[in-house]
């Protein structure tokens, strides 16, 4: 069954189907997505046949039947539902007229009467019937239902003017006596939800009744006033901007009339007159004047004339032809490093050589200066106070995890939203065409479909290119010559080749235990002090206590962290003294605790519970040296060898190489030599954070292995490296200067260094040399007579 029509009053009959008399029982046509209620009527279309089949028979008999909303959404056939699909409450629906349409439905037309409750369901063929009890529709006359009525009426009216029903209904309404006829035809207006227009339905006090259909009547007003409100809003949006827009037009046309030219033009003057002062190359002002003449044709609303303008305005703030003097004396140079940073004699020595050689030949470029070393020994600050002794401009390009090409030479103007790459912004900055410009972890550069970076930079720094360097962006020749480029990397393996066939490379290792006590008194905690608003009569740190922060709460070769911890006492001192605490703060070793918290690292070797098969060597990684313990074990087994600790393939190898010589010479070492077949052996190296590579841990693996079969610990004084060959040879390693700075650190004194790294401690500056005992073994033998304690035996 479905609504056919706008609702309609029914014309008066010759028998007013309201008085007559509810039956006992009812054929029951049930209805789809609407509910039917007493006082209305309009037709409807039936075309299931079981419900012809009834208004056929109903047609014949008393024209009345149930109209009961099913509960059900889809439904092919009405002989599908049954009792438990349909709602409880319905309306007796008197048939007035019976059309039957060519294509087979049935239309009729009826008109609610009463309403009922079903008591129970006699039959369910060929139809549903139903035993029924009326529910009565009381009327009760009282001020407040009046007032009810009067103000569903008023509201309703207001719905109607407000919405696109059709105005008949107020006249409708206002001429219904029946205040549940006034009720149902309003919320049968309402586009109520079924659920909640069958709950109405159900309603049996009028009072309650009228109640509901206020409030739902209230809702819908809102709901419409809301939507009536938004499409204002919208619509004044539109307004104004068509307002603005032919405003904008008039003001173009009035200013025409009046000869006064635009906006734009008068922007167009003004760069014209700033580029002719503007200090420029011919080629620069040959582009940018045929820009400018470009730019006075485009329409300013088009966006290429954002896009030309910002072009003019790069080209306007770059330093083409502005340097600054050089100041270049030597001994001024040396007294401005030696002011800047503490100790970093042959670091200085080296920078001020390379100075006086440009000083010497300025027009002909040098090689460019690579500091390469650990984080925090002071790279970057080096490269600060060579611009600052040279008075020259400083500026500072990070290369780490750069990988496209664009980055460093910038996009086509083709592009939308194209910069000039770093290089030409860093110069914009500098605001000179001779700053000192250091690339900074130029060995992190990384590569990939983008394009290769480090050709763009290798064409930045080679001195036969570099004087026409092109940005994409510009696509102006622009000098670099002038420039002085400093680099600065962690290692030097990870730098592309060409790029450091170009370089001058200086190594800086990190600092003593010392060193970095005299760094943090002279340079770090002044420097701090005045970051954080404070002078020496406020805060001071005993030596005592700088050493403890040092060793309890770093531990690295550069002094980055220490700086930061002395931030934090800063920081923490400041904040006491805006609290009110008067007077000098002096913080003791204890005292550290209550700034910086619990400690963080212990000493590594006493830590350590030392025996047989533990042996100390040294690594070196990327920022800086490092102690490395190598733990060996045996048990019952077959000869297995199980390496742990993240190893690298060398390494591996190395444990493996160590096992065959000592296998191989095990009469010489005084090893039974049966025992191999027996144990299984494990070789740990702990510490997963270490990167864990290279060969030259052998001479550890090898001590290692030889003390746990002796059963003779490995001395625990005592660090070693090296590489070890089959034949027992010890073979040179690198990073000897960081390695003998990490067994420091550790508290280790004496050390096992390749004799042929000799030459590599005495580069160590002497008065860290002279803190240390070198063995420089030749073979494995000699490092096994220094490295295994003495049997107490043999004394
Ligand atoms: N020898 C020194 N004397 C005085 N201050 C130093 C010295 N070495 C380092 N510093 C200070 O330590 C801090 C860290 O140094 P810097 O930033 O230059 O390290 P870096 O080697 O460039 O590290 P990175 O490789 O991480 O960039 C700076 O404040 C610097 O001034």
């Amino acid at each position: 069954m479905e609504q056919d029509q706008q609702t309609q009053q029914v014309p008066p009959k010759k028998v007013d189907p309201a008085e007559l008399a509810l039956p006992e029982s009812l054929p029951i046509l049930p209805l789809h997505g609407f509910v039917f209620y007493p006082g209305m009527g309009f037709p409807l279309q039936v075309s299931s046949e079981t419900s012809k089949q009834l208004i056929d028979d109903v047609l014949l008999g008393d024209r009345m039947m149930g109209l009961v909303p099913s509960r059900r959404e889809q439904v092919a056939d009405d002989d599908e539902l049954g009792p438990d699909d349909l709602y409880t409450i319905g309306v007796v629906g008197y048939l007035h007229k019976l059309n039957k349409a060519p294509e087979g439905y049935y239309q009729i037309l009826v008109s609610g009467t009463k309403k009922f409750a079903i008591d129970e369901y006699i039959d369910s063929k060929p139809y549903l019937r139903a035993r029924v009890v009326e529910v009565p529709m009381e009327i009760v006359e009282d001020k407040k239902i009046e007032a009810l009525l009067y103000n569903i009426r008023a509201q309703f009216q207001k719905l109607v003017s407000g919405t696109e029903l059709p105005q008949e209904l107020v006249a409708t309404i206002n001429s219904l006596t029946n205040p549940f006829y006034v009720a149902y035809l309003v919320s049968s207006q309402l586009n109520l939800k079924i659920e909640m227009e069958q709950e109405i339905l159900e309603i049996t006090a009028l009072h309650d009744l009228l109640h509901q259909v206020a409030r739902e009547l209230n809702k819908r007003l809102e709901t419409v006033e809301m939507s009536k409100q938004l499409q204002a809003s919208m619509k004044k949006d539109m307004d104004e901007r068509q307002r603005e827009f032919f405003l904008r037009q008039q003001l173009q046309a009035i200013r025409k009339e009046l000869g006064e030219g635009d906006e734009d033009k008068v922007e167009v003057k003004e760069l014209q007159e700033k580029v002719a002062e503007k200090a420029l190359t011919p080629q620069a002002r040959e582009v940018v004047d045929k820009e400018l003449a470009r730019m006075e044709r485009i329409p300013p609303s088009s966006p290429e004339y954002t896009v030309s303008r910002n072009y003019i305005d790069w080209i306007l703030d770059l330093p083409w032809l502005d340097s600054t003097e050089d100041t270049l004396d030597l001994n001024k140079a040396e007294a401005d490093l030696d002011q800047d940073h503490y100790g970093l004699k042959k670091i200085k020595q080296r920078i001020i050589e390379f100075l006086a050689v440009r000083k010497l030949k300025q027009d002909i470029h040098g090689p460019i200066l690579c500091l390469v070393g650990p984080p925090g020994v002071g790279k970057t600050s080096l490269g600060q106070s060579i611009a600052r002794t040279m008075n020259r401009k400083f500026v500072r390009i990070a290369l780490g995890g750069v990988r496209d090409e664009a980055e460093i030479r910038g996009h086509r103007r083709t592009y939308i939203g194209a910069l000039p790459g770093r290089v030409i912004v860093s110069l914009k900055r500098a605001g000179s065409n001779n700053p000192v410009f250091l690339l900074d972890e130029i060995d992190k550069l990384g590569s990939d479909f983008r394009g290769d970076p480090s050709s763009a930079l290798l064409e930045v720094l080679d001195p036969e290119q570099n004087s026409t360097f092109t940005d994409h962006y510009l696509d102006i020749e622009f000098d670099l010559s002038r420039v002085m480029f400093i680099a600065t990397a962690n290692v030097l393996d990870t730098i592309p080749g060409p790029l450091r066939d170009r370089m001058e490379v200086v190594e800086l290792s990190g600092y003593t235990q010392e060193e970095k006590v005299a760094i943090a008194e002279r340079h770090l905690l002044p420097k701090q002090l005045e970051a954080h608003g404070l002078t020496a009569d406020d805060l001071e740190i005993s030596t005592t206590a700088i050493e403890a922060l040092i060793a309890s709460y770093t531990r690295e070769a550069g002094v980055r962290n220490l700086e930061r911890e002395l931030a934090a006492i800063c920081r923490g001192v400041a904040a006491e003294i805006a609290r009110g605490h008067v007077g000098k703060n002096v913080v003791t070793p204890e005292k550290l605790y209550d700034f910086l918290g619990p400690q963080r690292f212990y000493p590594e070797i006493k830590a350590r519970s030392w025996g047989p098969g533990l042996a100390t060597g040294l690594a070196w990684t990327p920022v800086g040296g490092q102690i490395l313990f190598i733990e060996t074990s045996k048990m019952k087994g077959r000869g297995g060898l199980t390496l742990t600790g993240k190893l690298g393939e060398v390494m591996r190898e190395s444990a493996t190489a160590a096992l065959t010589y000592i296998k191989s010479h095990a009469r010489e070492l005084g090893i039974d030599e049966d025992v191999f077949a027996e144990v299984d052996l494990h070789v740990h190296v702990p510490e997963g954070a270490i990167p864990k590579d290279g060969p030259s841990a052998g001479v550890a693996m090898v001590s290692s292995l030889v003390s746990l079969f002796l059963g003779r610990p490995v001395r625990q004084d005592v660090a070693m490296t090296g590489e070890i060959t089959l034949r027992g040879d010890v073979l040179p390693v690198g990073g000897i200067g960081d390695k003998v700075l990490a067994a420091l650190r550790a508290g280790i004194r004496e050390v096992i260094v390749p004799v042929l790294n000799e030459k590599d401690v005495l580069e160590i500056p002497e008065d860290i040399r002279a803190g240390v005992i070198f063995h420089y073994p030749h073979t494995i033998q000699e490092v096994l007579a220094i490295a295994i304690e003495k049997d107490e035996a043999q004394g």
